[in-house]
């Protein structure tokens, strides 16, 4: 049984990967590709907090809400559940003889109680049996990011609302009907509205009663999942102020999932900052809004519309789109966008420098003709056609290409021009396949080559990032990096 100090949930290296075949042949051919949307994520969430998920499109968030509570299934890892302990005399030990069995039209193991709590004790999530995760689903409740297509419009919203009372067998008849008009009075609508249907509500009426849904049942987590993302702004405002009301009087513990940075701080009392699947960061809301920042975070804060007043630098454009969760990366997942990324001991480039070196070197990389080093077309660009980096000279390749990454010439470090010229000349001699052969020896990061760790910075503080590395500490390099800030 949960106290308050200690975690209502407890998530350990939970992993969700999805399969991307299109068929069972695909599947059997091993032709299927996974999706690494959920890669080994670790955390807890306590009592009566909120703990916020931020993060860019597609970094995985909804299906880390999602897998917690297994409406997607986690491949690996333990979702650890406590019910929080309130009220001793009103709990029902699963095993006690109070539990009144009355399984009659049930297809599963359901074991509904005629009466009390149902406690967990540490239970794992992940491994629990069709009706005791239909218990625990009456603990934790999910609000999802749409208000117009997760309630069912042929239901009146009484009905909508009651549904959970009579699924759990919590109330009946009259006392159903009083509950349903406590709860509409609780997030703020009128009672006598109970008879209407949804499409008879506005779009932040209609999360209003999403959440008394899911306050029905008296959970102890709620997920909110983008839950104002599809609001106006000022209705926005006026559902978060809802949640935190609500939170404060019945104690209810929120993983609020959301991709706006502004609106994370203002419901967050701690923030987890996710990049491809992985948690780059997580820390008290102000740790993770001040320095040192993960680059990432960094990245994302100097972006808001309207900036912290705090902020202070300029906003931070992130090179390329966010790498496909197929094939991530190696090493540190965001290397391949970050301005901060470490250069090796051997260089000693302007950081601006050195970014738009390993830019070059992704982009060859990954190209399928040299066109694309040029950001033309990957077959056949109208005015210079295909580009064969073999029939110019070395010297107009040499533009051309510092030109296209905004290079100086020199780029400033003789050992890293050097590498530079090679380059070119490998371009020219050998095409794009002698280039990517000299390429995977040089301009090479630390920060490709081994996955940081999350790591306590400080005890509110967690980051992953070699730059807060003390191995990289006692190289010098993440003494700079945490200089800087
Ligand atoms: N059912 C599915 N099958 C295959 N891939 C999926 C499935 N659902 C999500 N994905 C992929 O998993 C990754 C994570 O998606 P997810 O929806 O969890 O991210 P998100 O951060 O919540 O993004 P958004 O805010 O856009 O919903 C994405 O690459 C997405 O395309």
């Amino acid at each position: 049984m949960s106290t308050r100090d200690e975690p209502l949930l407890t998530v350990n290296n939970l992993k969700k990967y999805y399969d991307t075949s299109e068929g069972f042949i695909e599947g059997l051919l091993g032709k299927s590709q996974k999706v690494k949307a959920v890669d080994d994520v670790s955390f807890e969430l306590y009592p009566g907090e909120t703990l916020g998920v931020v993060g860019e499109s597609g970094c995985g968030k909804s299906t880390l809400g999602q897998a917690l509570v297994r409406l997607v299934e986690p491949d690996s890892g333990e979702v650890l559940f406590d019910t929080v302990d309130e009220d001793e005399d009103d709990v029902v030990d699963p095993d006690s003889d109070e539990v009144m069995f009355d399984t009659a039209g049930e297809d599963d193991d359901t074991v509904e109680p005629d009466s009390g709590e149902v406690q967990f004790r540490g239970e794992d999530i992940t491994q629990l049996s069709r009706g005791r995760l239909r218990e625990m689903r009456k603990d934790i409740q999910y609000i999802f990011q749409d208000p117009y297509s997760s309630l069912n419009p042929r239901m009146t919203v009484g009905d909508i609302i009651g549904e959970p009372l009579k699924i759990h067998n919590i109330a009946d008849g009259a006392e159903r009907t009083e509950r349903i008009h406590e709860l509409l009075d609780e997030v703020g609508l009128n009672p006598s509205h109970a008879n209407r249907y949804p499409h008879e509500f506005s779009g932040g009426q209609k999360q209003r009663i999403g959440i008394a849904r899911a306050l029905a049942v008296d959970p102890d987590v709620i997920i909110c999942d983008e839950p104002v993302s599809a609001l106006d702004v000022s209705v926005q405002a006026q559902i978060l102020n809802l949640l935190e009301d609500l939170q404060e009087r019945f104690d209810l513990a929120y993983l609020f999932i959301a991709h706006d940075l502004s609106v994370v701080e203002h419901i967050s009392d701690r923030v987890a900052v996710m990049y491809l699947g992985k948690f780059a960061e997580v820390g008290s809301t102000e740790d993770v809004y001040a320095p040192p920042y993960h680059p990432y975070t960094e990245a994302l804060l100097s972006a808001i519309p309207e900036p912290d007043p705090l902020w202070e630098g300029d906003q931070i454009l992130l090179p390329g789109s966010p790498p496909s969760p197929i094939n991530p990366p190696s090493g540190c997942r965001f290397h391949t966008r970050c301005p901060r990324i470490i250069q090796p001991p051997e260089y000693d480039l302007d950081q601006e420098v050195w970014r738009a070196l390993t830019s070059l070197k992704q982009r060859a990389l990954g190209a399928k003709s040299a066109n694309a080093i040029l950001s033309l077309s990957e077959t056949e660009d109208e005015d210079i056609g295909e580009l064969d980096p073999t029939q110019l000279d070395t010297d107009e390749l040499d533009q051309l290409v510092r030109s296209e990454f905004d290079l100086p010439e020199p780029v400033g470090d003789g050992n890293a021009e050097a590498a530079f010229q090679e380059l070119i000349e490998r371009l020219e001699t050998e095409g794009l396949d002698g280039a990517k052969t000299y390429l995977d020896d040089v301009f090479v990061s630390p920060c490709e080559q081994r996955e940081p760790e999350l790591m306590e910075y400080t005890p509110s503080h967690e980051i992953s990032c070699h730059l807060y590395d003390v191995e990289y500490e006692s190289e010098g390099i993440a003494d700079d990096a945490v200089a800087d800030d």
